[in-house]
């Protein structure tokens, strides 16, 4: 059965399974806001969009441990001691992103670990991320690299970058990610296949991975510019692939931009039928609630 959700998932919802195996669900509310609006100081107003709740089925804190409990046990457990997750200069770049207003919505710190893991498995030096806020995830990113590697992160707002500038400092990363002020979509097309200028064989350029977190509306704009500065076998990762488990449902009368542009994503990689990419979706839960990765390699 190709339905995204089975039936058990979904008990207590109302759902249909339609030929295009979107479900629809009776009491789902959607906005067609912006989610991010850069205002004339330079900064960005974020208006969250539906925050995703936890899946019907995930053990409440009424039976057992919430998944934010769980989420705090593993970082406990998996953060290896002042280091990674638990850098206590960390804590000093969170402080500095409150002074900055800046909305609380960076991966969570396992989700830095798994990226770092992803960087470190894949033997990543050239890594290209789009949506640094204060530099969370760059950090994670950013220190697996080696000497002559090389991180790019695209950032619309010059406070973010500000910010995450201040941090990088203060976490004495090296190589020192650069951080690209700008609409992400125009900072994408301006940027080089990595490896080009320095005359690299064809299959040695492109970067390694790339992770996107940036606005979601134009999810499907940037894998397809990330796919064009990938090497083949290298990684492309979205983050907020399943939104609260919005995107498989039916709301063709009142679209979120947010779900659109996933959509709009899985859509092409569905037409696409393996010839370029293959790709994964992976659901999660935490403190961030419910939502998930969709990780693809280049083929
Ligand atoms: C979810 S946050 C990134 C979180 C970061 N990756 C982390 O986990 O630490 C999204 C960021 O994308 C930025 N952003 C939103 N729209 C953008 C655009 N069109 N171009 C570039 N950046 C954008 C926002 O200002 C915000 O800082």
């Amino acid at each position: 059965m190709r339905s995204p959700l089975s039936p058990r998932a979904i008990s207590g919802l109302h759902y249909t399974v339609r030929q295009t195996f979107l479900i629809s669900r009776r009491g789902i509310s959607t906005s067609r806001n912006m989610s991010y609006a850069l205002t004339s100081d330079g900064s960005v107003k974020h208006t969250p969009t539906n925050r995703p709740t936890l899946p019907p089925d995930t053990v409440g804190a009424a039976n057992g441990p919430s998944a934010a409990a769980v989420d705090a046990y593993l970082t406990s457990k998996l953060a290896p001691k002042g280091q990674w997750a638990d850098d206590p200069i960390l804590e000093e770049c969170r402080r500095r992103a409150a002074e900055a207003d800046m909305p609380e919505i960076e991966v969570s710190p396992m989700q830095g670990q798994f990226l770092a893991v992803l960087a470190l498995g894949l033997k990543a030096t050239k890594i290209l991320e789009i949506g640094t806020l204060w530099g969370y995830s760059t950090y994670f990113l950013a220190r697996t690299l080696p000497a002559h590697g090389q991180i790019d992160t695209l950032e619309l707002s010059p406070v973010h970058a500000k910010v995450a500038n201040e941090n990088f400092l203060a976490l004495d990363l090296y190589p020192f990610p650069k951080v690209h002020v700008g609409p992400a979509l125009e900072s994408l097309q301006k940027l080089d296949i990595p490896g080009t200028e320095e005359g690299l064989p064809a299959h040695e350029r492109g970067y390694d991975l790339v992770f996107i977190d940036a606005d979601k509306e134009r999810m499907y704009e940037y894998f397809q510019e990330a796919l064009r500065l990938t090497r083949k076998g290298g990684i492309i990762m979205c983050d907020n692939a399943v939104r609260g488990g919005r995107i498989a449902l039916e709301e063709n009368d009142n679209p979120s931009i947010d779900v659109t542009g996933l959509r709009k994503l899985y859509d092409w990689v569905e037409q696409d039928q393996g010839k370029t990419v293959l790709m994964s979706g992976i659901q999660t839960v935490g403190h961030k609630f419910w939502d998930g990765f969709a990780i693809a390699t280049k083929l």
